[in-house]
Formats: C-alpha cells, sequence, structure tokens
C-alpha cells in the first residue's frame, strides 16, 4: 500500500494503527498514550470519587467507559482497556490489593516451591470474565474506527509483585529467589505463563487488535540474567498473542541494554522508554520490528513549547519510517494538561515530515 504523505486521513485510527504495527506505510504516524484512561481527565476523576480502580476495572459498564473517554478527548487512535495488570492474580489463589499510590500488595506471597504448587492455572474466561466482557463493549461502540488494545503483565514484572508481596526498588527478595532457588522461580514463571497465555488469547478472541504486555520492571536484570530467567516465558507469551491473530507491543522501562534481548524474546512493536534516543534504539532492535515511544511523560509537565520540540524531536529521528507508533515513554502524568495532550496528538498527526532537512 502506497500513500501519499499530504494524504490527511485517509486511514481510519484502527487501520494506521494496526499498519503501523505490520511496519506497513501509514498516512500519519499513529498515537496513544499509555494511562490515557484515566488520571488527568476530569469525568474519569468524578468517577472515582464514587468507585475505587479495581471496582471499575472489575465492571464492564464502567471499565469501558473509561477506556473510551480518552478516544473522544484526545483524538488518539486506539483505547486502551483501564485494566490493572494484577486481574489475573486473584484467579491464582493470591489475595491481591491495589494500593493506588504504591502499586500492588500481595497477602500471601510466593516463596517456596509448596506456594507456587498451590497457585491455581484457571481459564481466564472463568477467573475475569469481566475483562473480556469490558473488550466486547469497547470494541463495538469505537465500531472500527479505532484500535483496541488489551494489556497484560509481563511474566518477570508479575513475579516480582507475587514473590515481594509488596513494590520495592530493588525486588532484591525475588532476585534473591531467582538466584538461590532456580527450580522454584522457574515453576513459578512457568505457572504465570500457562495463566498469561490464556489471558492474553480470550482479549484476542473478546476484539482486542493489540494486546501490550508490561514487563515495566525488566530493567532490574542485566541481558544475561534476562535471557536465562525471563525471555523464554516472554517468548511464550507473545507468540501466544501472534497465533490468536492479534498484534503484540512488548514494553519494558529503564532497560536499554535489554533491547535486542527482549526484542529477540518476540513482539510486532517493542515499547522503550525516553531514556533512548528513539533512532538508536531501533538500531538495537532491529527492522523486522516496529517501534513505539518515547516522550518523557514529565515533559509535558512544561510549557508547549517545550514540549512540541520534544515531539518534533522525536518525529525527526524517526523520518516517517513505517512501524513507528508514537507514545510516551511510561505512563501520563497525573498532573498532565489534559489540552497539551489534545495538541500532541494534532502535532502528530500533522507532521508531515522534514523530508528535505538533513538529519542528526
Ligand atoms: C505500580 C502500580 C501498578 N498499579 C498501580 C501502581 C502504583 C503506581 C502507578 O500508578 O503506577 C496503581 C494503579 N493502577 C491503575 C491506576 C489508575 C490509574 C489512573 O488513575 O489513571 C492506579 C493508581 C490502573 C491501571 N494500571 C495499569 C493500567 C493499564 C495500562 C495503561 O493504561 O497504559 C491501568 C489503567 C497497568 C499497570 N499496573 C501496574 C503496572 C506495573 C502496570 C503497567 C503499566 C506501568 O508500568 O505503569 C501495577
Amino acid at each position: 500500500m502506497q500513500l501519499s504523505s499530504q494524504s490527511g486521513s485517509a486511514q481510519t485510527g484502527v487501520e494506521r494503527f494496526l499498519a503501523a504495527c505490520r511496519r506497513q506505510q501509514t498516512d500519519t504516524t499513529p498515537i496513544w498514550f499509555m494511562r490515557q484512561a484515566g488520571h488527568c481527565l476530569a469525568e474519569y476523576r468524578t468517577l472515582r470519587e464514587s468507585y475505587d480502580i479495581l471496582t471499575i476495572a472489575r465492571t464492564p459498564e464502567l471499565c469501558s467507559q473509561v477506556s473510551l473517554m480518552p478516544v473522544a478527548q484526545y483524538g488518539v487512535d486506539a483505547a486502551v482497556m483501564y485494566t490493572d495488570i494484577i486481574l489475573p492474580l486473584p484467579g491464582m489463589g493470591l489475595q491481591t490489593e491495589l494500593d493506588p499510590a504504591r502499586g500492588p500488595i500481595v497477602r500471601n506471597p510466593v516463596r517456596t516451591m509448596q506456594d507456587v504448587n498451590a497457585l491455581r492455572v484457571l481459564p481466564a474466561e472463568e477467573t475475569t470474565p469481566f475483562v473480556m466482557e469490558a473488550i466486547r463493549i469497547v470494541k463495538e461502540a469505537l465500531s472500527g474506527k479505532q484500535a483496541v488494545i488489551g494489556i497484560a503483565g509481563g511474566p518477570l514484572t508479575l513475579a516480582l509483585y507475587i514473590i515481594e508481596g509488596v513494590p520495592t526498588r530493588e525486588y532484591s527478595t525475588a532476585k534473591s529467589l531467582m538466584y538461590q532457588s532456580p527450580a522454584v522461580w522457574h515453576a513459578l514463571l512457568n505457572k504465570i505463563t500457562d495463566v498469561l497465555v490464556s489471558y492474553v488469547q480470550a482479549e484476542a478472541r473478546a476484539g482486542a487488535d493489540t494486546i501490550q504486555l508490561f514487563d515495566s520492571n525488566v530493567g532490574i536484570l542485566g541481558p544475561g540474567a534476562y535471557a536465562q530467567f525471563v525471555q523464554p516465558y516472554t517468548r511464550r507469551v507473545l507468540e501466544a498473542i501472534r497465533q490468536a491473530g492479534a498484534q503484540s507491543i512488548h514494553f519494558g522501562t529503564g532497560n536499554a541494554s535489554l533491547l535486542p534481548e527482549m526484542a529477540r524474546a518476540g513482539g510486532d512493536v517493542i515499547g522503550v522508554d525516553w531514556r533512548v534516543d528513539i533512532d538508536q534504539a531501533w538500531q538495537q532492535i532491529g527492522v523486522e520490528h516496529g517501534i513505539m515511544g518515547n516522550l518523557d511523560p514529565t515533559l509535558l509537565l512544561a510549557p508547549w513549547d517545550t514540549i512540541n520540540a520534544g515531539c518534533i524531536d522525536i518525529l525527526k529521528r524517526i523520518q516517517r519510517r513505517p512501524g513507528h507508533i508514537f507514545n510516551l515513554g511510561h505512563a501520563v502524568h497525573p498532573g498532565t494538561n489534559p489540552d497539551d495532550l489534545r495538541r500532541l496528538v494534532d502535532t502528530v498527526h500533522n507532521y508531515r515530515g522534514h523530508a528535505a532537512e538533513s538529519s542528526h
């Protein structure tokens, strides 16, 4: 498909988004924001006065409503499901809570082989039917105009919360278990992976066009440990997404040195944070993958001219090469002005390239 770079809005959001996932040319660069559903939308904040995060995520009518808000408000090309990565954990027998400021809490953390053996692996449709129902509602409401992004936690990121019980900085209990009791580690990762495979396949069946695997905490490992203790599991989840016919985005943070290994694990698109220059990151990842990123979310707290300069710098580095999805390097900061997100979407959609200029 050859599209003129002048052709304005020739594609729908979902066409543009999926073409980028397949590294095909698009009329303009697709864009969405991690945590666009929630945080800085006034409408969402009002809803949060009546319901907590997990109640919204577990109630299909509320979850779909929140997931759709940013599509109307910002003009993004995809709706991301308002669902936390911990939703599959209670079905495994883990007593889970969400501290809005700190993150996931697991009351019965896993430390021994006996603990691992007690964990259940059940079909996702049985344990989390509300997630699939919310996806079906969002898919229908968008009627093919924007893409639906389902989410799942990466095997490592989930294992860290399951072992530690509370979010920590270094995850030293979990890492010690990994190095000292590899059999327990691998048994746990295997079970988490079984649960994730069922979960992502159910999301795809429910209508998710793309599934983003958030291995947000992957940066705590170096490439050798990653390849040994994490990569085989991540590969299995990403392969399950491919088999289910959906596209995948493989995301991590603080992981510049891991990019080649993460790309080897799979993912149609690799999501990168702001700690790398996006053109150099793409070289590391390789041309057989697309790339998503990577504006520093904190830059969004600066005046518009500064935000705009950061946005244009990324677009210039990419030079409209097929396979780029514009996003922040991580979640939208709650203090972000929604007007700036709207302007960012327009800037990215209206960008027509700097073909005449020499790049960096
Ligand atoms: C660490 C943490 C978690 N969950 C939470 C934390 C504490 C700090 C924080 O806000 O990040 C708490 C949480 N989870 C969610 C919220 C609501 C967000 C909001 O108000 O906008 C809040 C406050 C929903 C969610 N939680 C998540 C989503 C989906 C992802 C998205 O919309 O981009 C939503 C709506 C995903 C999630 N959930 C978690 C991780 C690591 C991820 C992956 C994304 C990331 O690295 O930030 C665990």
